[in-house]
């Protein structure tokens, strides 16, 4: 699968949140997005899944401008990129297993769901997906009572059920711990390097991407101001992404400074559950 975005530009009233970005990905790949808050990650990867719409530009898999597909196509091309978030987006009362089934819907319908009609091959295989994340013995607890690492496990095990080409994580450990957040990036970077599903993930912080990314690509005020693979990324390439001036250090972005966490973001459960 070759993905070349196209002049993508998104535009909030007189703010350009992406600016005639423009980049190609040839093989899967496991790619970090960073730059400081407002550059533009989360509405890029927005723009890729069609959460969101771009103003301007084109996003070409294998030669076909997916911002430009309607109706069953457009639902067939979000289902191949699958979204995890920062907060999670499970739905707390259902259990384990029944999150996972959900991502089905981004193949199915949802009529099965509406009656808990799920063939039992498909909660086999969310119980094997769970298994391989290391969180199978959690399958029939509430999503609410898991910890924030085990609920991103679950994210993640969902977006796995859709059997995407590529997982598009917007910040997936922004409200974990360090150690929780070492494991969910190993199960991403496992995801690549066996399943050969391309990872784009918005990271905070540059440590993380650095240690899992092949690839870097950085955002300032929605323009790409840096795509290479992380020995290009020197601490003034790194000052310059985040317009930090010399007393910048990576330290600023390490992964053991707590974030706050933000509201959640519902649109994606909203989309699964759509007609
Ligand atoms: N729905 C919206 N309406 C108006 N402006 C928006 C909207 N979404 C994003 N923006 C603006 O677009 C710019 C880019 O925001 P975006 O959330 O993509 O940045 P980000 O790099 O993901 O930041 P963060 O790391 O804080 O999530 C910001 O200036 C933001 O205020």
């Amino acid at each position: 699968m070759r993905i070349e975005a196209v002049r993508l530009t998104k535009i909030f009233g007189t703010a350009r949140a992406v600016d005639d970005a423009n980049f190609v990905i040839s093989q899967p790949a496991m790619i970090g997005v960073i730059g400081s808050s407002g550059a533009g990650k989360s509405t890029l990867l927005r723009i890729i899944n069609r959460l969101g719409e771009a103003t301007a530009g084109q996003l070409l898999v294998d030669g076909q401008d997916v911002l430009a597909l309607r109706g069953r196509a457009k639902r067939r091309w979000q289902a191949d990129c699958a979204m995890i978030f920062q907060q999670f987006n499970l739905v707390p009362r259902l259990d384990v297993v029944q999150n996972v089934l959900h991502g089905l819907l981004a193949r199915r319908g949802t009529v099965s769901t509406l009656f808990n009609l799920w063939p039992a091959a498909d909660i086999d295989r969310a119980v094997a997906i769970l298994d391989r994340l290391g969180i199978a013995e959690q399958a029939t607890k509430r999503a609410e009572a898991l910890s924030g690492g085990q609920q991103q496990r679950v994210a993640i095990a969902r977006a796995l059920m859709q059997d995407p080409r590529i997982i598009l994580a917007d910040e997936p450990i922004a409200s974990l711990d360090p150690m929780n957040a070492q494991l969910v990036m190993d199960s991403l970077r496992a995801i690549h390097d066996q399943d050969g599903r391309t990872v784009i993930a918005n990271l905070h912080t540059l440590d993380t991407a650095r240690r899992y990314c092949d690839r870097i690509i950085g955002m300032r005020k929605g323009r790409i101001v840096f795509d290479g693979v992380p020995a290009q990324l020197t601490t003034s390439v790194a000052r310059e992404i985040y317009g930090a001036d010399a007393s910048f250090s990576e330290a600023a972005t390490s992964t053991s400074i707590e974030q706050a966490p933000v509201p959640s973001d519902d649109t994606y459960a909203a989309q699964l559950l759509a007609d």
